[in-house]
Protein backbone atom coordinates (compact mmCIF):
# COMPACT_ATOMS: atom_id res chain seq x y z
CA UNK A 1 0.00 0.00 0.00
CA UNK A 2 1.43 3.61 -1.36
CA UNK A 3 2.19 6.57 1.36
CA UNK A 4 -0.95 8.29 -0.10
CA UNK A 5 -3.58 5.99 0.51
CA UNK A 6 -2.51 5.58 4.21
CA UNK A 7 -2.80 9.13 4.90
CA UNK A 8 -6.05 9.36 2.73
CA UNK A 9 -7.97 6.54 5.00
CA UNK A 10 -6.10 8.05 8.32
CA UNK A 11 -7.25 11.73 7.78
CA UNK A 12 -10.68 10.57 6.51
CA UNK A 13 -11.30 8.25 10.11
CA UNK A 14 -9.56 10.25 12.40
CA UNK A 15 -9.66 14.02 11.32
CA UNK A 16 -6.31 14.24 11.82
CA UNK A 17 -3.90 16.32 9.29
CA UNK A 18 -1.25 14.54 7.51
CA UNK A 19 -0.35 16.29 4.17
CA UNK A 20 3.24 15.55 5.19
CA UNK A 21 4.41 14.75 8.03
CA UNK A 22 2.51 17.07 10.18
CA UNK A 23 2.51 14.35 13.69
CA UNK A 24 6.07 14.33 13.66
CA UNK A 25 6.20 17.98 14.47
CA UNK A 26 7.92 18.87 11.58
CA UNK A 27 7.68 22.53 10.00
CA UNK A 28 6.24 22.45 6.34
CA UNK A 29 10.04 23.24 4.98
CA UNK A 30 10.92 19.72 5.94
CA UNK A 31 7.71 17.72 4.72
CA UNK A 32 9.16 17.78 0.88
CA UNK A 33 12.21 17.32 1.89
CA UNK A 34 10.96 14.34 4.12
CA UNK A 35 9.05 12.59 1.24
CA UNK A 36 11.52 13.16 -1.73
CA UNK A 37 14.59 12.63 0.15
CA UNK A 38 17.47 10.31 -0.06
CA UNK A 39 18.43 7.87 2.69
CA UNK A 40 21.61 10.08 3.70
CA UNK A 41 19.73 13.76 3.70
CA UNK A 42 19.73 15.74 6.70
CA UNK A 43 16.08 15.33 8.21
CA UNK A 44 15.44 16.15 11.75
CA UNK A 45 12.84 16.49 14.71
CA UNK A 46 11.92 20.19 15.49
CA UNK A 47 13.09 20.83 19.36
CA UNK A 48 11.15 21.96 22.11
CA UNK A 49 11.57 25.66 22.89
CA UNK A 50 11.11 26.85 26.29
CA UNK A 51 10.30 30.89 27.03
CA UNK A 52 11.63 31.70 30.57
CA UNK A 53 10.88 35.83 31.30
CA UNK A 54 9.88 37.56 34.18
CA UNK A 55 11.30 40.75 35.78
CA UNK A 56 15.32 41.81 36.44
CA UNK A 57 16.81 39.51 38.80
CA UNK A 58 13.58 37.75 39.24
CA UNK A 59 16.06 34.14 39.55
CA UNK A 60 15.54 33.58 35.14
CA UNK A 61 19.33 32.20 34.78
CA UNK A 62 19.12 30.35 37.97
CA UNK A 63 15.34 28.79 36.76
CA UNK A 64 17.04 28.00 33.29
CA UNK A 65 20.43 26.21 35.28
CA UNK A 66 18.26 24.05 37.30
CA UNK A 67 16.50 23.06 34.42
CA UNK A 68 19.80 22.58 32.19
CA UNK A 69 20.75 20.17 35.18
CA UNK A 70 18.15 18.29 35.69
CA UNK A 71 17.92 17.58 31.79
CA UNK A 72 21.50 16.62 31.71
CA UNK A 73 21.13 13.79 29.40
CA UNK A 74 19.22 15.88 27.15
CA UNK A 75 20.76 18.49 24.23
CA UNK A 76 20.07 21.65 26.05
CA UNK A 77 21.02 24.87 24.81
CA UNK A 78 20.44 28.20 26.52
CA UNK A 79 19.97 31.98 24.58
CA UNK A 80 19.90 34.99 26.20
CA UNK A 81 17.60 37.68 25.04
CA UNK A 82 20.19 39.96 26.47
CA UNK A 83 22.64 38.64 23.81
CA UNK A 84 20.41 40.63 21.31
CA UNK A 85 21.02 44.32 22.87
CA UNK A 86 21.35 46.46 20.10
CA UNK A 87 25.19 47.63 19.63
CA UNK A 88 25.28 51.28 21.24
CA UNK A 89 26.46 54.71 19.10
CA UNK A 90 29.29 56.66 20.40
CA UNK A 91 26.87 59.21 21.48
CA UNK A 92 24.57 57.16 23.09
CA UNK A 93 27.30 55.46 24.75
CA UNK A 94 28.57 59.41 26.13
CA UNK A 95 24.64 59.35 27.05
CA UNK A 96 24.86 55.99 28.55
CA UNK A 97 22.58 56.78 31.93
CA UNK A 98 20.26 57.87 29.64
CA UNK A 99 20.03 54.65 27.58
CA UNK A 100 16.80 52.73 28.42
CA UNK A 101 18.01 48.50 28.74
CA UNK A 102 14.59 47.72 29.47
CA UNK A 103 12.46 48.83 26.59
CA UNK A 104 11.67 45.97 23.79
CA UNK A 105 13.30 48.12 21.60
CA UNK A 106 16.62 47.93 22.73
CA UNK A 107 16.57 44.67 21.53
CA UNK A 108 17.69 43.40 18.09
CA UNK A 109 14.66 41.04 17.60
CA UNK A 110 14.61 40.54 14.12
CA UNK A 111 18.47 38.95 14.88
CA UNK A 112 16.78 36.89 17.51
CA UNK A 113 13.83 35.68 15.08
CA UNK A 114 16.30 34.61 12.76
CA UNK A 115 18.66 32.89 15.32
CA UNK A 116 15.80 30.91 16.66
CA UNK A 117 14.45 29.98 13.32
CA UNK A 118 17.67 28.62 12.33
CA UNK A 119 18.15 26.81 15.52
CA UNK A 120 14.85 25.08 15.40
CA UNK A 121 15.27 23.98 11.37
CA UNK A 122 18.59 22.14 12.57
CA UNK A 123 21.18 25.06 11.94
CA UNK A 124 24.28 25.86 14.17
CA UNK A 125 24.17 29.99 14.66
CA UNK A 126 26.47 32.45 16.02
CA UNK A 127 25.08 34.39 19.24
CA UNK A 128 26.63 37.33 20.00
CA UNK A 129 28.64 37.77 23.21
CA UNK A 130 26.78 41.05 24.83
CA UNK A 131 29.59 43.01 26.93
CA UNK A 132 27.69 45.11 29.67
CA UNK A 133 30.99 47.14 30.18
CA UNK A 134 31.33 48.28 26.58
CA UNK A 135 27.55 48.12 25.59
CA UNK A 136 28.66 46.07 22.43
CA UNK A 137 28.39 42.55 21.50
CA UNK A 138 31.03 42.60 19.08
CA UNK A 139 33.90 42.89 21.79
CA UNK A 140 34.00 39.36 22.23
CA UNK A 141 33.74 36.39 20.03
CA UNK A 142 30.46 35.26 19.00
CA UNK A 143 29.05 31.99 20.63
CA UNK A 144 28.83 28.96 18.33
CA UNK A 145 25.37 27.40 19.11
CA UNK A 146 24.26 24.16 17.90
CA UNK A 147 20.75 22.79 17.39
CA UNK A 148 19.56 20.56 20.04
CA UNK A 149 16.22 18.79 21.27
CA UNK A 150 15.73 21.86 23.20
CA UNK A 151 16.10 24.99 23.34
CA UNK A 152 15.57 27.74 26.50
CA UNK A 153 15.04 31.13 25.51
CA UNK A 154 15.46 33.60 28.33
CA UNK A 155 14.78 37.32 29.28
CA UNK A 156 13.05 40.13 30.81
CA UNK A 157 11.01 41.09 27.43
CA UNK A 158 10.75 37.87 25.18
CA UNK A 159 6.96 37.67 25.54
CA UNK A 160 6.76 40.95 24.16
CA UNK A 161 6.50 40.43 20.71
CA UNK A 162 4.07 37.75 19.45
CA UNK A 163 6.60 36.08 16.74
CA UNK A 164 8.73 35.62 19.42
CA UNK A 165 6.25 34.12 21.50
CA UNK A 166 4.71 31.70 18.73
CA UNK A 167 8.14 29.80 18.91
CA UNK A 168 7.89 28.54 22.26
CA UNK A 169 6.28 24.99 23.13
CA UNK A 170 6.63 26.11 26.53
CA UNK A 171 6.01 29.83 28.43
CA UNK A 172 7.21 30.16 32.10
CA UNK A 173 7.24 33.35 33.72
CA UNK A 174 9.68 33.80 37.04
CA UNK A 175 7.48 35.80 39.53
CA UNK A 176 9.85 37.27 42.16
CA UNK A 177 8.91 40.16 44.65
CA UNK A 178 10.14 43.49 43.62
CA UNK A 179 12.27 44.00 46.63
CA UNK A 180 13.58 40.97 46.36
CA UNK A 181 14.44 41.59 42.57
CA UNK A 182 15.83 45.19 43.83
CA UNK A 183 17.80 43.68 46.33
CA UNK A 184 19.57 41.14 44.32
CA UNK A 185 19.58 43.50 41.07
CA UNK A 186 21.56 46.13 43.64
CA UNK A 187 24.02 43.31 44.84
CA UNK A 188 24.83 41.85 40.88
CA UNK A 189 25.19 45.43 39.79
CA UNK A 190 27.27 46.56 41.86
CA UNK A 191 29.36 43.79 42.86
CA UNK A 192 29.51 41.63 40.14
CA UNK A 193 29.47 44.47 37.43
CA UNK A 194 30.98 47.24 39.45
CA UNK A 195 28.16 50.03 38.79
CA UNK A 196 28.19 52.92 42.06
CA UNK A 197 24.93 52.36 43.88
CA UNK A 198 23.76 55.59 42.67
CA UNK A 199 23.55 54.64 39.28
CA UNK A 200 22.25 51.35 39.75
CA UNK A 201 18.83 53.28 41.98
CA UNK A 202 18.70 55.63 39.20
CA UNK A 203 18.42 53.33 36.38
CA UNK A 204 16.71 51.44 38.43
CA UNK A 205 13.76 53.84 39.06
CA UNK A 206 13.88 56.01 35.52
CA UNK A 207 13.50 52.50 33.70
CA UNK A 208 13.76 49.24 35.55
CA UNK A 209 11.03 49.50 37.34
CA UNK A 210 8.79 51.74 34.83
CA UNK A 211 9.49 49.25 31.84
CA UNK A 212 8.65 46.44 34.43
CA UNK A 213 5.28 47.53 34.75
CA UNK A 214 4.41 48.92 31.10
CA UNK A 215 5.89 45.84 29.46
CA UNK A 216 7.31 42.79 31.54
CA UNK A 217 4.26 42.50 33.60
CA UNK A 218 1.52 42.30 31.03
CA UNK A 219 3.53 39.42 29.29
CA UNK A 220 2.69 37.23 32.47
CA UNK A 221 -0.53 36.23 30.72
CA UNK A 222 1.17 34.50 28.27
CA UNK A 223 2.53 32.32 30.61
CA UNK A 224 1.72 28.60 30.71
CA UNK A 225 3.40 28.31 34.31
CA UNK A 226 4.18 31.03 36.46
CA UNK A 227 6.73 30.10 39.34
CA UNK A 228 6.52 32.20 42.31
CA UNK A 229 9.80 32.54 43.93
CA UNK A 230 12.20 31.58 41.36
CA UNK A 231 14.92 29.26 41.91
CA UNK A 232 13.51 28.41 45.72
CA UNK A 233 10.66 26.96 44.15
CA UNK A 234 12.37 23.30 43.35
CA UNK A 235 8.71 21.50 43.20
CA UNK A 236 7.58 24.10 40.12
CA UNK A 237 11.26 22.84 38.19
CA UNK A 238 10.52 19.42 38.85
CA UNK A 239 7.18 19.51 37.67
CA UNK A 240 8.86 21.39 34.72
CA UNK A 241 11.29 19.27 33.89
CA UNK A 242 8.90 16.18 34.31
CA UNK A 243 6.58 17.85 31.58
CA UNK A 244 10.03 18.47 29.40
CA UNK A 245 10.42 14.90 29.48
CA UNK A 246 7.32 13.27 28.87
CA UNK A 247 7.07 15.60 25.78
CA UNK A 248 10.55 14.95 24.14
CA UNK A 249 9.99 11.02 25.03
CA UNK A 250 6.74 10.79 23.33
CA UNK A 251 6.27 10.35 19.88
CA UNK A 252 2.81 12.01 18.76
CA UNK A 253 1.56 9.19 17.19
CA UNK A 254 1.71 7.61 20.87
CA UNK A 255 -0.66 10.50 21.54
CA UNK A 256 -2.93 9.20 18.97
CA UNK A 257 -2.79 5.22 19.47
CA UNK A 258 -2.43 4.45 23.54
CA UNK A 259 -0.68 1.02 22.54
CA UNK A 260 2.24 2.36 20.58
CA UNK A 261 5.09 2.54 22.80
CA UNK A 262 8.26 4.06 21.69
CA UNK A 263 11.28 3.23 24.48
CA UNK A 264 12.33 6.11 26.21
CA UNK A 265 15.44 7.49 23.79
CA UNK A 266 18.87 8.43 25.46
CA UNK A 267 22.07 9.04 24.40
CA UNK A 268 23.32 5.50 24.59
CA UNK A 269 20.16 4.62 21.99
CA UNK A 270 20.94 7.58 19.90
CA UNK A 271 24.44 6.23 19.59
CA UNK A 272 23.05 2.86 18.48
CA UNK A 273 20.87 3.93 16.14
CA UNK A 274 23.61 6.05 14.31
CA UNK A 275 26.02 3.57 14.13
CA UNK A 276 23.44 1.22 12.82
CA UNK A 277 21.91 3.57 9.96
CA UNK A 278 25.57 4.97 8.90
CA UNK A 279 26.13 3.36 5.28
CA UNK A 280 29.90 3.04 6.20
CA UNK A 281 29.64 0.94 9.38
CA UNK A 282 30.73 -2.38 9.30
CA UNK A 283 28.58 -5.48 9.13
CA UNK A 284 29.86 -6.63 12.13
CA UNK A 285 29.20 -3.45 14.27
CA UNK A 286 25.56 -3.50 12.76
CA UNK A 287 25.18 -6.72 14.04
CA UNK A 288 26.53 -5.81 17.51
CA UNK A 289 24.57 -2.95 17.80
CA UNK A 290 21.39 -4.08 16.14
CA UNK A 291 21.89 -6.60 19.09
CA UNK A 292 22.12 -4.57 21.79
CA UNK A 293 19.24 -2.54 20.43
CA UNK A 294 16.98 -5.22 20.01
CA UNK A 295 18.05 -6.63 23.29
CA UNK A 296 15.98 -3.57 24.66
CA UNK A 297 13.06 -3.73 22.65
CA UNK A 298 12.90 -7.45 23.45
CA UNK A 299 13.01 -6.05 27.03
CA UNK A 300 10.38 -3.19 26.92
CA UNK A 301 8.25 -5.70 25.01
CA UNK A 302 8.02 -8.40 27.91
CA UNK A 303 7.75 -5.31 30.02
CA UNK A 304 3.78 -5.49 28.67
CA UNK A 305 3.12 -8.84 29.61
CA UNK A 306 0.55 -9.42 32.31
CA UNK A 307 1.79 -10.81 35.96
CA UNK A 308 0.51 -12.30 39.13
CA UNK A 309 2.05 -10.93 42.23
CA UNK A 310 4.09 -13.00 44.01
CA UNK A 311 5.76 -13.37 47.48
CA UNK A 312 9.33 -14.80 48.68
CA UNK A 313 11.25 -15.19 51.27
CA UNK A 314 14.51 -13.30 51.07
CA UNK A 315 17.89 -14.70 52.41
CA UNK A 316 16.98 -11.89 55.49
CA UNK A 317 14.47 -13.95 56.36
CA UNK A 318 12.11 -10.88 55.09
CA UNK A 319 8.94 -11.05 52.91
CA UNK A 320 9.70 -9.24 49.75
CA UNK A 321 6.15 -8.70 47.06
CA UNK A 322 7.12 -8.79 43.95
CA UNK A 323 5.86 -10.12 40.38
CA UNK A 324 5.30 -13.31 38.71
CA UNK A 325 6.71 -13.47 34.71
CA UNK A 326 3.45 -14.62 32.19
CA UNK A 327 4.27 -18.28 31.09
CA UNK A 328 2.46 -18.59 28.25
CA UNK A 329 4.10 -16.86 25.83
CA UNK A 330 5.90 -17.91 22.42
CA UNK A 331 7.80 -15.42 19.86
CA UNK A 332 6.86 -15.24 16.02
CA UNK A 333 9.54 -14.23 13.89
CA UNK A 334 8.73 -12.64 10.37
CA UNK A 335 11.44 -14.46 8.67
CA UNK A 336 13.89 -13.40 7.33
CA UNK A 337 15.00 -9.99 9.32
CA UNK A 338 12.87 -11.69 11.98
CA UNK A 339 14.95 -14.01 12.68
CA UNK A 340 18.15 -11.53 13.89
CA UNK A 341 15.15 -10.98 17.13
CA UNK A 342 14.90 -14.78 17.83
CA UNK A 343 18.52 -14.62 20.20
CA UNK A 344 17.63 -11.56 22.21
CA UNK A 345 13.81 -13.62 22.77
CA UNK A 346 15.78 -16.96 24.18
CA UNK A 347 18.26 -15.21 25.74
CA UNK A 348 15.48 -13.56 27.68
CA UNK A 349 12.92 -16.26 27.79
CA UNK A 350 14.29 -19.68 28.25
CA UNK A 351 13.19 -22.29 26.15
CA UNK A 352 10.44 -19.85 24.84
CA UNK A 353 8.79 -21.74 21.69
CA UNK A 354 9.54 -19.28 18.15
CA UNK A 355 7.42 -20.02 15.23
CA UNK A 356 7.88 -18.58 11.89
CA UNK A 357 5.93 -16.85 8.94
CA UNK A 358 7.70 -16.00 5.45
CA UNK A 359 5.80 -13.49 3.72
CA UNK A 360 6.60 -12.68 0.08
CA UNK A 361 6.75 -9.74 -1.61
CA UNK A 362 5.55 -9.37 -4.63
CA UNK A 363 6.26 -5.88 -6.92
CA UNK A 364 5.59 -3.10 -4.57
CA UNK A 365 1.93 -3.88 -3.05
CA UNK A 366 1.57 -7.37 -3.07
CA UNK A 367 2.21 -9.46 0.01
CA UNK A 368 1.96 -13.09 -0.44
CA UNK A 369 2.07 -15.52 2.78
CA UNK A 370 4.31 -18.65 1.74
CA UNK A 371 5.16 -20.64 5.03
CA UNK A 372 3.77 -20.80 8.49
CA UNK A 373 4.97 -22.88 11.20
CA UNK A 374 3.27 -22.09 14.46
CA UNK A 375 3.15 -23.40 18.39
CA UNK A 376 -0.31 -26.02 17.81
CA UNK A 377 -1.13 -24.26 21.07
CA UNK A 378 -0.36 -20.52 20.01
CA UNK A 379 -4.24 -19.60 20.62
CA UNK A 380 -3.39 -20.19 24.57
CA UNK A 381 -0.44 -18.21 24.42
CA UNK A 382 0.76 -14.02 24.21
CA UNK A 383 2.70 -14.12 21.25
CA UNK A 384 5.80 -11.42 20.51
CA UNK A 385 5.74 -10.82 16.97
CA UNK A 386 9.66 -9.98 15.98
CA UNK A 387 10.32 -7.92 12.90
CA UNK A 388 12.82 -5.00 13.37
CA UNK A 389 11.00 -3.26 10.18
CA UNK A 390 7.56 -1.63 10.26
CA UNK A 391 7.05 0.37 6.64
CA UNK A 392 4.18 0.06 4.92
CA UNK A 393 2.65 -1.85 6.88
CA UNK A 394 1.61 -4.78 4.63
CA UNK A 395 3.62 -7.97 5.95
CA UNK A 396 2.54 -6.52 9.31
CA UNK A 397 -1.12 -6.62 8.71
CA UNK A 398 -0.78 -10.03 6.84
CA UNK A 399 1.23 -11.63 10.33
CA UNK A 400 -0.74 -10.36 12.26
CA UNK A 401 -4.05 -11.74 10.41
CA UNK A 402 -2.65 -15.06 10.27
CA UNK A 403 -2.25 -15.28 14.23
CA UNK A 404 -5.71 -14.00 14.83
CA UNK A 405 -6.81 -16.36 12.08
CA UNK A 406 -5.43 -19.03 14.75
CA UNK A 407 -7.03 -17.85 17.37
CA UNK A 408 -5.01 -15.48 18.91
CA UNK A 409 -6.50 -12.80 20.88
CA UNK A 410 -5.81 -9.51 19.34
CA UNK A 411 -4.62 -7.76 22.64
CA UNK A 412 -2.53 -11.15 23.32
CA UNK A 413 0.02 -9.84 20.49
CA UNK A 414 2.83 -7.66 20.52
CA UNK A 415 4.40 -6.52 17.66
CA UNK A 416 8.41 -5.83 18.49
CA UNK A 417 10.23 -3.92 15.93
CA UNK A 418 13.78 -1.25 15.80
CA UNK A 419 12.12 1.16 13.32
CA UNK A 420 8.74 1.37 12.52
CA UNK A 421 7.71 4.36 9.36
CA UNK A 422 4.47 6.59 10.39
CA UNK A 423 2.83 4.76 7.51
CA UNK A 424 2.70 1.22 8.92
CA UNK A 425 1.92 2.60 12.52
CA UNK A 426 -1.39 3.72 11.21
CA UNK A 427 -1.88 0.78 9.39
CA UNK A 428 -1.40 -1.61 11.94
CA UNK A 429 -3.24 -0.01 14.43
CA UNK A 430 -6.18 1.66 12.68
CA UNK A 431 -6.53 -2.39 11.36
CA UNK A 432 -6.37 -3.81 15.14
CA UNK A 433 -6.31 -1.45 17.52
CA UNK A 434 -5.94 -3.62 20.40
CA UNK A 435 -2.72 -5.25 19.65
CA UNK A 436 0.49 -3.23 21.10
CA UNK A 437 3.34 -1.66 19.10
CA UNK A 438 6.82 -1.76 21.07
CA UNK A 439 9.33 -0.17 18.80
CA UNK A 440 13.18 2.10 19.37
CA UNK A 441 12.32 4.56 16.80
CA UNK A 442 10.01 6.27 14.65
CA UNK A 443 11.21 7.35 11.32
CA UNK A 444 10.14 10.24 9.02
CA UNK A 445 8.44 8.09 6.85
CA UNK A 446 8.64 6.04 3.08
CA UNK A 447 9.99 7.27 -0.14
CA UNK A 448 8.96 6.47 -3.21
CA UNK A 449 10.01 2.97 -3.30
CA UNK A 450 8.22 2.40 -0.24
CA UNK A 451 11.55 2.10 1.63
CA UNK A 452 11.61 3.81 5.45
CA UNK A 453 13.73 6.90 5.54
CA UNK A 454 16.25 7.55 7.14
CA UNK A 455 16.02 4.10 7.70
CA UNK A 456 18.85 1.93 7.57
CA UNK A 457 18.52 0.04 4.32
CA UNK A 458 17.72 -3.59 4.04
CA UNK A 459 18.40 -4.53 7.56
CA UNK A 460 18.35 -8.61 6.61
CA UNK A 461 20.78 -8.04 4.13
CA UNK A 462 22.99 -5.76 6.71
CA UNK A 463 22.56 -8.10 9.13
CA UNK A 464 23.06 -11.33 7.60
CA UNK A 465 25.54 -10.29 5.70
CA UNK A 466 23.95 -10.64 1.94
CA UNK A 467 24.12 -7.65 1.08
CA UNK A 468 26.49 -7.40 -2.51
CA UNK A 469 29.53 -5.15 -1.31
CA UNK A 470 31.33 -6.55 1.44
CA UNK A 471 30.26 -10.31 1.33
CA UNK A 472 34.21 -11.27 1.77
CA UNK A 473 34.45 -9.84 4.57
CA UNK A 474 31.54 -11.29 6.25
CA UNK A 475 33.02 -14.49 8.42
CA UNK A 476 30.22 -16.97 7.72
CA UNK A 477 28.68 -18.47 10.58
CA UNK A 478 26.53 -21.33 10.78
CA UNK A 479 22.68 -20.34 10.82
CA UNK A 480 22.26 -23.43 13.30
CA UNK A 481 24.97 -21.42 15.77
CA UNK A 482 23.16 -18.20 15.19
CA UNK A 483 19.25 -19.72 16.36
CA UNK A 484 20.25 -22.06 19.02
N1 LIG B 1 16.65 31.83 45.05
C1 LIG B 1 17.68 32.68 45.14
N2 LIG B 1 18.22 32.94 46.33
C2 LIG B 1 19.27 33.78 46.44
N3 LIG B 1 19.82 34.42 45.39
C3 LIG B 1 19.32 34.19 44.18
C4 LIG B 1 18.22 33.31 43.99
N4 LIG B 1 17.92 33.28 42.66
C5 LIG B 1 18.79 34.10 42.07
N5 LIG B 1 19.63 34.66 42.98
C6 LIG B 1 20.69 35.62 42.72
O1 LIG B 1 20.09 36.79 42.22
C7 LIG B 1 20.81 37.30 41.11
C8 LIG B 1 19.88 37.35 39.90
O2 LIG B 1 19.49 36.03 39.60
P1 LIG B 1 19.36 35.55 38.11
O3 LIG B 1 18.96 34.13 38.11
O4 LIG B 1 20.61 35.90 37.35
O5 LIG B 1 18.17 36.47 37.64
P2 LIG B 1 17.74 36.95 36.21
O6 LIG B 1 18.33 36.00 35.23
O7 LIG B 1 16.26 36.90 36.27
O8 LIG B 1 18.26 38.32 36.07
C9 LIG B 1 21.99 36.42 40.91
O9 LIG B 1 23.10 37.02 41.54
C10 LIG B 1 21.61 35.13 41.62
O10 LIG B 1 22.72 34.47 42.14
N1 LIG C 1 24.09 47.37 29.04
C1 LIG C 1 23.08 46.92 29.81
C2 LIG C 1 22.13 46.07 29.31
C3 LIG C 1 21.13 45.63 30.15
N2 LIG C 1 21.08 46.05 31.44
C4 LIG C 1 20.04 45.54 32.33
O1 LIG C 1 19.95 44.14 32.28
C5 LIG C 1 18.65 43.73 32.63
C6 LIG C 1 18.27 42.49 31.90
O2 LIG C 1 19.07 41.41 32.33
P1 LIG C 1 18.59 40.43 33.50
O3 LIG C 1 19.66 39.39 33.59
O4 LIG C 1 18.49 41.23 34.75
O5 LIG C 1 17.30 39.87 33.09
C7 LIG C 1 17.73 44.87 32.25
O6 LIG C 1 16.88 45.18 33.32
C8 LIG C 1 18.66 46.05 31.97
O7 LIG C 1 18.33 47.16 32.76
C9 LIG C 1 22.03 46.90 31.91
O8 LIG C 1 21.97 47.28 33.10
N3 LIG C 1 23.02 47.33 31.11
Amino acid sequence: MGSKSVEDMIEASSGVHFSGFHMDGLGSRNIEKATTSSATENVHKQPFVIGVAGGSASGKTTVCDMIIQQLHDQRVVLVNQDSFYHNLSEEEFARVHECNFDHPDAFDTEKLLDSMENLRHGQAVDIPNYDFKSYKSNVFPARRVNPSDVIILEGILIFHDHRVRELMNMKIFVDTDADVRLARRIRRDTVDKGRDIDTVLDQYSKFVKPAFDDFILPTKKYADIIIPRGGDNHVAVDLIVQHIRTKLGQHDLCKIYPNLYVIHSTFQIRGMHTLIRDSQTTKHDFVFYADRLIRLVVEHGLGHLPFTEKQVITPTGSVYTGVDFCKRLCGVSVIRSGESMENALRACCKGIKIGKILIHREGDNGQQLIYEKLPQDISQRHVLLLDPILGTGNSAVQAISLLIKKGVPESNIIFLNLISAPQGVHVVCKTFPRIKIVTSEIDIGLNEDFRVVPGMGEFGDRYFGTDDDDQQVMTPVPYFNRSC
